[in-house]
């Protein structure tokens, strides 16, 4: 039995704990956890609990503290309240979180190693569990980053990194926080490309939520077997089309996982409130069912009515248990399923692609930002695509959008100013029969052009965009034919990882004389030609959603709109200086994420609240100030 500002409640009748800290929650603004530590040792006893209130959207909030009395009649380690009954109804549930002595060093949430204090030792148990050292968090990070840094594999760093994860987790947070430019290439594209082909054998802990075929039918209480109760955004893949590497079956896990580590570090999304999904229906991919390590289902893909089934089961589950106000982010779906998955879902849920809507948002800025650097307005350019799936037409539709808002000219008008060749050559009319739907509104006026090069030369683009997913593809031959009628020709290679690139960074600027705006995908390392340096930008959706998500949470936007890419976009290309002009950067570096993340979400929810579809009210005066105030801060807390 617990006591808690005079209200008792056992461990099973936790409602007494919601009530009770509701009313103490009058006394903050914010919404609150709680996270007590007492002895968990099994044995019942009177003791002193301390009580660690803080902002439950964010954990970042000032804490707030208060005396608990407990007796505690059981050995019990982790329980977590229902959902309270709030004035407020977006005040998120209590969650009452025991843990101490050997529990506390092996829960990840809680630990913090050799940073936990004297006092801390004495009152949670720790006593000879940890040998007699204290040292700062800043030491913490310094020591593991000497570490990462002895392994030449990138594979064993991202190895090193993930258990990190798994044993403390704010160390995790504030080592990435801290190095993000070296360690996001490890954590992220490339390295994580890597660790998803290898996963069955690499595997050691499982993260995130798996569910296969296998659980059909019960996908309401799989998702109750997640510890975490509030989650507020999810990061689902079926594994179909992972990077540019294909079908890697159950094995694409590492993608939201890796997505959703940069939600908390590079968007302060609490990481408690992550979820990373796997559905896995199959994989087509023959080395892996042939696999003897493969973690999947071992056998080809479901598709059609048995694939719906399980993902229309998946949806209503998430809705029915953390609300509509969570996020599902989709991440490397297949073409074939993305499209629609997303309109099906986008009138009923909370839903994003990032490969159709991260991707276009980021490439939108990195041209706004471009244009300073080669003038012009965006529809006095033409727009050249190799790869008309997600992220091509995705990218295609948003530039022809932010065109039509700024010209008045219709979409169906400044679409034409955007051409896409794909496997089968320029997409022009007369194959529209043969046209999968969404590449249609691209086929234009023209005679049939079979190779890149010749589509390059014909339509005379002063942008040109590779998302294939095909490595080497902008050869020579065609980064020539660029230069030779643009003075400055912007070339994105936006696959991903490094070895589906369409060409390096070298490649772009030698093949141009270095007169090349280039980005990519994935990064790649500063270039030297002819006695100057080159550093290019990282196109990577990696800008934008941790801040477009995090807009959506501080705002609780119910829906996704076309309106809030366009805002985020002008966000990102706002965050470019003039410094990075002078140095042909068209994106700002990754070290000031987290403001330029604040700076996304602040203009996002303020599109939200425009839209009507936001419901966290008031609005906050100052968005900037109050997405920065929710931000995560890794920084340890305190167990008094
Ligand atoms: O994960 C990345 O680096 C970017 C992305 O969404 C993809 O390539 O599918
Ligand atoms: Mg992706």
């Amino acid at each position: 039995m617990f006591s808690l500002n005079g209200t008792s409640f056992t461990n099973n009748s936790l409602s007494g704990v919601s009530r009770c800290l509701n009313q103490s929650s009058r006394r903050v603004s914010a919404p609150m956890v709680v996270v007590a530590a007492v002895n968990s040792n099994g044995k019942p006893g009177d003791g002193s609990v301390s009580v660690l209130v803080e902002n439950a959207l964010t954990e970042s909030a000032a804490p707030v503290e208060m005396e608990v009395k407990s007796t505690v009649t059981g050995g019990v380690q982790d329980v977590y309240g229902e959902d309270s009954a709030t004035e407020d109804q977006s005040i998120t549930p209590w969650t009452l979180s025991v843990a101490s002595g050997f529990s506390l060093l092996r829960n990840p949430h809680y630990n913090k190693g050799l940073a936990f204090s004297e006092r801390e030792r004495d009152t949670h148990y720790l006593r000879g569990l940890l040998p007699p050292v204290v040292i700062s968090h800043d030491l913490q990070v310094k020591k593991m980053m000497n570490s990462i840094r002895k392994y030449d594999v990138p594979l064993q760093r991202y190895m090193a990194m993930m258990d990190l994860q798994e044993m403390n987790e704010r160390l995790f947070y504030k080592l990435l926080i801290d190095n993000v430019e070296e360690l996001l290439p490890i954590v992220y594209t490339p390295t994580v490309g890597e660790a998803c082909q290898k996963y069955g054998s690499i595997f050691r802990r499982p993260q995130g939520l798996f569910i296969s075929l296998k659980e059909k039918g019960k996908i309401h209480e799989v998702l109750k077997n997640w510890p975490e109760k509030k989650i507020q955004v999810i990061v689902v893949t079926d594994g179909e089309r992972i990077l540019g590497l294909g079908d890697l079956g159950c094995q694409g896990m590492g993608i939201p996982v890796g997505k959703l580590s940069l939600y908390a570090a590079l968007g302060g999304i609490r990481p408690s409130a992550c979820l990373p999904v796997t559905i896995d229906v199959g994989t087509n991919n023959e080395n892996l069912l042939n696999d003897e390590f493969y973690i999947g289902l071992r056998q080809r893909r479901a598709t059609g009515q048995e694939y719906s089934e399980l993902l229309d089961e998946f949806m209503y589950a998430v809705k029915q248990n953390y609300g509509e106000k969570v996020l599902i982010q989709f991440e490397d779906f297949a073409n074939h399923n993305a499209f629609d998955l997303l309109a099906k879902y986008g009138t009923s849920h909370l839903v994003f692609n990032d490969d159709i809507q991260g991707t276009a948002s980021v490439v939108l800025a990195g041209l706004m930002a471009a244009l300073n650097l080669v003038g012009g307005s965006l529809s006095e350019h033409t727009f050249l695509f190799l790869g008309a799936g997600e992220a091509g037409t995705g990218i295609a539709e948003l530039i022809a959008l932010e065109m039509s808002k700024q010209t008045g000219i219709p979409l169906e008008e400044t679409r034409k100013k955007i051409w896409m060749v794909d496997s089968k050559g320029l997409i022009v009319k007369s194959r529209m029969e043969m046209l999968q739907h969404f590449k249609r509104p691209w086929a234009h006026d023209h005679e049939p052009v079979q190779e890149l090069v010749n589509a390059v030369k014909s339509i005379k683009p002063t942008v040109l965009i590779g998302s294939s997913g095909a490595g080497r593809t902008f050869t020579k031959e065609v980064v020539q034919a660029m230069a030779t009628f643009n003075e400055k020709p912007i070339i994105f290679a936006l696959s991903n990882p490094t070895s589906q690139s369409e060409c390096t960074a070298e490649e772009a600027y030698s093949w141009s004389e270095g007169r090349a705006i280039f980005a990519s995908g994935s990064p790649f390392a500063p270039v030297e030609y002819n006695g100057k340096v080159y550093a290019s930008g990282q196109a990577n959706n990696a800008y934008i959603f941790p801040g477009f998500g995090l807009g959506l949470i501080i705002s609780g936007a119910i829906r996704v709109h076309d309106d809030m890419l366009l805002v985020a976009s002008e966000a990102l290309a706002e965050q470019v200086s003039q410094e990075n002009f002078e140095k042909g950067l068209i994106y700002p570096p990754f070290s000031n994420i987290r403001k330029i993340s604040a700076h996304i979400a602040a203009k996002v929810a303020a599109k939200a609240y425009e839209l009507g579809l936001a419901t966290r009210l008031p609005q906050p005066k100052d968005l900037v100030a109050y997405a920065e105030s929710c931000m995560y801060s890794p920084a340890y807390r305190s167990y008094r």
